[in-house]
């Protein structure tokens, strides 16, 4: 798939731009602060309904204006659909799909795909689990947008069941009563269910995901390795492994609430589920987390994202490749290695600040961004 046109009103640094893309590579090259990444950021608003650099939308909007709307038309297989989205801070967004609006926001996810690479994404590998997560629970949504339903399931969840332990837990050591446990253990129930099937999946994924990081990281740098990623489960002691099955994961996850039931009333907060879970990044033998190098640790999350591009992929159709600012940050040897790589994917889209940066061999359409204008050369 590409996206063959993008069109922005008040979205960051853009009053109003208009863009026709070609499928292959494009580059977009401007100084510091020009707008490029807020380019590539609105395509990737249009596939994950998210921003790779903020959490909230209120950014997105360009300072001053009351909302922001992106429009892209996404070409997949000689049949193209025109997505736009309005983005109202502080009110529900609005989306349209093909001038019809769509239920729900949620309702665009899988019509473009993208999978973006940029300086943030080192977090993958330094970062929180909370990173790595989201990067699983992204792709999962990618692959299988349902699953943008399962997650907020899950959240709900255990919103309210953080909830119900912090009441519990208020009444049994602020005011020395016993707490009422039958709703809680209804949540428990809850939890166990809607935590087994994000759980499954992100099993099912890693496994899948292992091999082509692991095949991503040997292509890209010959220090360290190999890259093994290990999913680590609250819901199982370390090294025990987990059922794949959901019922059975579902029994692990209420065993695993029993066992903290008292911690977990101390603290007022679910300690078991998919949200206490870490993607454990291995290097050689040692995490990677603390001890690769800050080469190794970059090569290890663009091979996350690789493998994340690989299988997309192999689900039928190329997502469109997205990489921001990276190439500043790669030597001359993992410039080509990554180019080499990347450069057969149907579209490819580039940002740099010098031109330079770019290896010749990802030789395509050029852009300049100057001041919030984009002009072809
Ligand atoms: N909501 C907003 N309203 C107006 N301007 C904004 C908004 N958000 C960001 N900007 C401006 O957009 C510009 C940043 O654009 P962008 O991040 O795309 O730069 P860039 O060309 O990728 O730069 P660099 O090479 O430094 O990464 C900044 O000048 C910033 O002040």
């Amino acid at each position: 798939m590409y996206v063959s046109h993008l069109q922005l009103a008040d979205f960051r640094s853009y009053e109003s731009a208009l863009l026709e893309l070609a499928p292959g590579v494009s580059v977009f090259v401007g100084s510091n602060g020009q707008g490029k990444t807020n380019l590539v950021e609105a395509i990737g608003y249009v596939a994950t309904l998210g921003s790779h650099r903020v959490s909230s939308d209120t950014p997105l909007v360009r300072m001053g204006a009351p909302r922001a709307i992106v429009r892209a038309k996404v070409v997949r297989d000689d049949r193209s659909m025109v997505v736009d989205l309005e983005l109202n801070p502080g009110r529900a967004n609005r989306a349209r799909i093909n001038q019809a609006a769509a239920g729900r926001p949620r309702d665009v996810l899988g019509i473009l795909r993208t999978v973006l690479f940029a300086p943030e994404d080192l977090a993958l590998v330094k970062g929180d689990p909370g990173e790595r997560r989201r990067f699983l629970d992204d792709l999962l949504v990618a692959r299988t947008p349902r699953m943008a339903g399962v997650r907020s399931d899950y959240d709900r969840v255990l919103k309210q069941r953080n909830a119900l332990l912090k009441s519990a837990s208020s009444r049994m050591f602020k005011q020395r009563a016993a707490p009422d446990l039958s709703t809680l253990e209804v949540w428990d129930d809850h939890l166990a269910e809607a935590g087994a099937e994000l759980l499954a999946a992100r099993l099912a994924l890693v496994e899948e995901l292992r091999p082509r990081i692991g095949a991503a990281y040997a292509g890209l740098t010959d220090s360290g390795g190999p890259a093994v990623p290990h999913y680590r489960s609250s819901a199982a002691p370390e090294g025990a492994g987990l059922p794949e099955d959901r019922p059975r994961l579902a029994d692990a996850l209420r065993a695993a609430m029993a066992e903290a039931r008292d911690k977990e009333l101390q603290r007022g907060i679910s300690l078991v589920g998919p949200h206490r879970d870490d993607l454990h990044l291995q290097l050689g033998d040692m995490p990677a987390k603390g001890y690769a190098s800050q080469g190794e640790s970059w090569s290890y999350a663009l091979s996350l994202k690789l493998a994340a591009f690989e299988l997309l992929r192999a689900d039928g159709d190329d997502p469109v490749l997205i990489l921001d600012d990276v190439f500043a940050e790669l030597d001359s040897e993992r410039r080509r290695r990554l180019a080499e790589r990347v450069r057969d994917a149907e579209q490819v889209l580039v940002t740099a600040a010098v031109a330079e940066d770019i290896p010749e061999e990802l030789d395509g359409a050029r852009f300049g961004v100057r001041e919030g204008a984009v002009e072809g050369e």
